[in-house]
């Protein structure tokens, strides 16, 4: 069974509860966990507070903690292949996607590494005479860490690099459904040497340890990616303390397609920006926004590609797409094509399970492309998180633009067109964290990640991931100390 890591040691849950990990291609049992609760996230963050409090991690030397943090990229890189077997067992995606995801994982750690020991402060000029003036970054306290289910490993590695690399300790909670991948990295994080209590994993579920996570006084900085909901509920939950807050939320994300791109290359990326992971990526782009010349010959181009996508296991070779995350997951993204279906989009290709005998124990979609959809269907505001492109006409620069940023959510977005200047235009009005000219999904350690509008608050990977897991001090000195006789 599976354990969670709590003070330097691995813990069954205090109530003896477990779990059943599932894997989404065949329902087979892969492994039991055990399920932690409220009682065992008080455990870990009053081992977390201590660690922070009373011992020596936030002031050893940065240079010191950028050699764990380059120990981790190492062990990541030395067990890479089963990371990325176990990954893609526990969520379905492609053993070629999770190997993409390990190597990206393994850059972020180093990423982190090679910044930690870069930042010495800033002199400020004082205006004060016979002072001194400087600015100090230090470790915000105790972390707690929230992840989803989608990038399981990815996406606690954005979390723990930054954090560790600061001077912080944590306590990490991974999605309930895929936490295998986040027990090996504690485990490698053991192997590296990282003192007890720096470092605590709880397993279990969001109501309860995700929940005790967010309100808890204890905890200083609480960092979440998952959904908006469950975003809002975390806002409010950490106000009991005035907790730093980091949210990574859902997108609706438009890829805007002008007559003058190159045809073949926008169809192409047209389907990575929706199809890896079945759709299951918060920056999919799944509102694809086609100039009204093209729009015909584009979507038939697509729909014939689409119908070609192979389903199947993410361990066979030949496998393009694999299931979705759960048999709920399916459900969801079944009533979501029907709401559009509804509003009187057309299903080109796709819009319901697979026949495929081979794919029944699966929770497995048809790629589907939804026609003749606007801006005001549900079905184009609403995060499907499935593998599903809506496609809307434009006719001109500004007709695409507000199309759009017709939307609650503001994380990425994608523009296909020869034309830079126009490009350039268009950047500068898209309300998104992230704008990709000819390209779709792509993001590396140096360039921070995050969302306008609500899609979230802060930014993950960069210079400003670390700044999220910093506090910043103004020390002034007074060189010439004597009375002023105010009073
Ligand atoms: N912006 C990004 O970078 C990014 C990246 C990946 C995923 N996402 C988003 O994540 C969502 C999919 O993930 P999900 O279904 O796991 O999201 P989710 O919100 O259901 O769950 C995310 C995590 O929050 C926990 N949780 C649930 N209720 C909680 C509560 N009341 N208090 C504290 N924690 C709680 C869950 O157990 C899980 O660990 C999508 O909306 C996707 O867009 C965003
Ligand atoms: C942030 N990203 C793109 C890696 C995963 C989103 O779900």
């Amino acid at each position: 069974m599976k354990k969670m890591f709590i003070n330097g040691e691995w813990l069954e849950a205090s109530s003896g509860e477990t779990r059943e990990i599932i894997n989404p291609y065949n329902q087979e049992v892969i492994a039991t966990v055990t399920e932690g609760n409220e009682q065992d996230a008080r455990f870990a963050i009053a081992a977390a507070r201590e660690a922070f409090d009373n011992k020596e991690w936030a002031f050893i030397p940065a240079s010191e903690r950028s050699k764990f943090v380059h120990s981790i990229a190492d062990l990541i890189k030395r067990d890479h292949a089963q990371l990325a077997e176990l990954e893609s067992l526990d969520t379905g995606k492609t053993v070629e996607e999770s190997r993409g995801d390990m190597d990206d994982i393994a850059g972020v750690f180093r990423y982190f590494a090679e910044i930690a020991d870069k930042d010495g402060g800033d002199i400020i000029d004082s205006p004060i005479p016979h002072s001194t003036s400087r600015v100090v970054h230090e470790p915000v306290g105790v972390c707690g860490q929230i992840t989803p289910w989608n990038y399981p490993l990815l996406q606690a590695s954005w979390k723990l690099a930054p954090a560790l690399a600061a001077g912080n300790t944590l306590v990490m909670k991974p999605s309930e459904i895929t936490p295998l991948t986040s027990v090996k990295i504690f485990e490698l994080m053991e192997e590296a040497g990282i003192p007890a209590g720096v470092v605590n994993l709880v397993l279990g579920s969001g109501n309860t340890v995700g929940a005790e996570l967010a309100a808890n006084d204890n905890v200083d900085l609480i960092s979440f990616t998952g959904g908006i909901e469950t975003g809002k509920k975390i806002m409010q939950a950490a106000s009991s303390n005035v907790k730093n807050l980091a949210l990574e939320l859902g997108g609706k994300n438009p890829n805007i397609v002008f007559a003058d791109a190159d045809f073949d290359t926008a169809v192409d990326q047209a389907m990575n920006a929706v199809f890896f992971h079945a759709g299951q990526i918060c920056s999919a782009g799944t509102r694809l926004i086609v100039e009204e010349s093209i729009h015909d010959d584009f979507v038939h181009a697509l729909v014939k590609r689409v119908s070609n996508i192979k389903l199947g296991s993410g361990f066979d070779p030949s496998t393009q797409m694999g299931p979705l995350i759960s048999a709920e997951h399916v459900t969801k993204v079944c009533h979501y094509v029907e709401t559009g279906k509804q509003e009187g989009a057309t299903v080109a290709v796709g819009g319901g399970r697979p026949e495929d005998p081979h794919l029944q124990d699966g929770f497995f979609y048809l790629p589907t492309v939804l026609t003749n959809c606007t801006t005001n269907m549900r079905v184009v505001q609403d995060e499907g998180f499935g593998p599903v492109i809506t496609v809307e006409k434009f006719q001109d620069e500004e007709d695409a633009i507000r199309l759009a940023n017709d939307s609650i959510y503001g994380l990425s977005g994608g523009i296909f067109t020869n034309d830079i200047a126009k490009a350039e235009r268009c950047v500068r009005k898209m309300r998104m964290g992230t704008v990709w000219i000819n390209d779709v999904n792509l993001y590396f350690p140096h360039a921070p990640w995050g969302g306008y509008k609500q899609s979230g608050i802060g930014r993950e990977l960069g210079k400003t991931g670390l700044e999220e897991y910093q506090e910043t001090k103004h020390v002034f000195q007074n060189l010439k100390p004597e009375p002023v006789h105010w009073f």
